[in-house]
């Protein structure tokens, strides 16, 4: 089987992708292959692990239906038609589970940096103004104790719930499509409908699925229905809030402050409003970027692209749905 892979990733999982009898090239440009382009080198290839982008469209998959499979290195699935996929015959699968713990992390890096405008701070003091100790000044809040809503109670959300009560004994609400089973939840956290996660929050962190019902559904009306001096992080996709309501509801001090690892469009240009704020904290899409969880990632792409070449089924396959 012939392997293309969008990027250079783990030496090991090219490794046991080899070892497996497969052939691999990987793209070694920093620069990001257009759909076409990607079309035109694929037509010699079996199968493709992809890491970021491109979009793959209706179009570019049925272009490219002669592949046995492609392989996500991403939990995330919104950049791929998984209808067309699988009306093609193209199963495709993800890595979710073993990034869980390092999102979680920048989510919550986020909310504690947002909290003590530690991002802020340090600009402060690049600019040579820390200049003495003011009692009353660079003044953060208190997350011990609080009420944390997560948006999206999937892997990822559990774990941020996790983290925060056992950091901050703080209290969870979530909002979920389903409920959590007693054994799943371990943190006592509670259903609330959206709009009651709105305005009961101290700090909402986002971590739901980029579906056509959660594209922009932190919008004008939420931010302004959170509860006055909440936080605002989003670790999983940036189309999930509408930058303008954002950037509105922070100038007008609807919201305390915003902690974003995800924005839209990536990268974020320079000069966009939200790097100028104190009380925003921007990270350039760094939720699984560690050694060992990216290795993890490459290791469980290159696995499901194995079990396909001995005839077996993805072990992390994903089944389509729209919302
Ligand atoms: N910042 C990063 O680097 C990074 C890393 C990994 C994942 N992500 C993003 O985070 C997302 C979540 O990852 P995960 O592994 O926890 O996925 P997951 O599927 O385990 O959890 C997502 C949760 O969102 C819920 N959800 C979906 N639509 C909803 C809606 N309309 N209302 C309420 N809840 C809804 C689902 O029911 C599910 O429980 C991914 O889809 C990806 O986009 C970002
Ligand atoms: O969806 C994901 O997994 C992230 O966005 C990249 O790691």
């Amino acid at each position: 089987m012939r392997i293309f892979i969008t990027r250079v990733i783990a030496a090991n999982a090219v490794s046991l992708l080899e070892t497996a009898g497969c052939q691999v090239v990987q793209h070694e440009s920093k620069s990001e292959l257009s759909p076409n382009h990607l079309i035109s080198l694929l037509q010699d290839f079996d199968a493709l692990l992809s890491v970021g982008g491109p979009v793959m469209d209706g179009e570019f998959l049925r272009r490219c239906r002669h592949l046995k499979a492609i392989a996500l290195m991403s939990a995330g699935f919104d950049k791929i038609d998984l209808d067309e996929a699988a009306a093609l015959g193209i199963p495709v699968s993800n890595t979710p589970g073993v990034l869980s713990n390092a999102t979680a992390d920048v989510a919550f890096l986020l909310m504690l940096a947002v909290s003590r405008n530690a991002f802020q701070m340090h600009k402060e003091i690049l600019k040579g103004n820390w200049n003495f100790f003011d009692p009353m000044a660079n003044l953060g809040r208190d997350l011990e104790g609080r009420t944390l809503g997560i948006f999206g109670m999937g892997n990822i959300g559990l774990v941020m719930a996790r983290k925060a009560a056992a950091a901050f004994g703080m209290k969870i609400l979530y909002h979920n499509r389903s409920k959590l089973s007693p054994e799943q939840n371990l943190v006592q956290a509670t259903w609330v409908d959206f709009d009651t996660l709105l305005q009961e929050s101290d700090v909402i962190s986002v971590h739901a699925n980029l579906y056509p019902a959660t594209t922009g559904i932190f919008n004008r009306d939420a931010f302004r229905r959170m509860k006055p001096g909440a936080i605002f992080i989003n670790a999983a996709r940036g189309k999930i809030h509408e930058e303008q309501a954002l950037i509105e509801a922070l100038q007008k001090g609807w919201i305390w402050g915003a902690g974003l690892d995800v924005t839209n469009p990536e990268p974020m240009a320079p000069g966009n409003p939200l790097l100028e704020m104190p009380n925003v904290c921007v990270l350039p899409h760094i939720g699984s970027a560690t050694l060992e969880t990216r290795t993890k990632m490459a290791v469980m792409a290159a696995e499901n692209l194995i079990a396909v070449k001995n005839g077996l089924s993805m072990p992390q396959q994903i089944t389509p749905r729209s919302s």
